[in-house]
């Protein structure tokens, strides 16, 4: 019983994370409109199982990502609060990490709904 409220505990920091990430971060609100809009744009255009796995891996990294930024960027204003060519490093390599994944989403995103769209609206 202990057990399962250390677990119940532990996922609802995890929650926490994320909620008080989507709050803060501008970033995490752009992705989570996005990834609205490609689950609206999947279910419009029917797409199949396949495709749907796609999308959700697209969605699901960039979410990752921007919560490992988020952290990263937390570490490094708690170690140094001054100017330091390492924090720098870290950052840069974080926010680089996101934009990776960003990129391959829109990959992805064109690969899915690029035919689909073309067939409905140029025939
Ligand atoms: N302590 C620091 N030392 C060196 N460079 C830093 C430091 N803090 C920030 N930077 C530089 O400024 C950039 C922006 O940092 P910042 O912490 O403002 O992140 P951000 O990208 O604006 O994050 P967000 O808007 O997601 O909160 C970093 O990518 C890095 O190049």
């Amino acid at each position: 019983m202990k057990e399962w409220r250390r677990l119940a505990r532990s996922f609802g920091y995890a929650i926490e994370g994320i909620v008080q990430t989507v709050k803060t971060q501008r970033n995490m609100q752009i992705h989570l409109v996005a990834a609205i809009l490609a689950l609206a744009a999947a279910w419009w255009l029917e797409i199949d199982r396949v495709e749907w796995i796609w999308v959700l891996i697209a969605i699901t990294l960039v979410l990752v990502m921007e919560l490992v930024n988020t952290a990263i960027e937390a570490v490094v204003d708690l170690v140094t609060p001054d100017w330091h060519a390492k924090a720098k490093v870290a950052k840069d390599a974080a926010a680089g990490a996101v934009l990776a994944a960003a990129i391959l989403s829109i990959a992805i995103g064109i690969a899915v709904f690029g035919p689909p769209l073309y067939e409905k609206f140029v025939g």
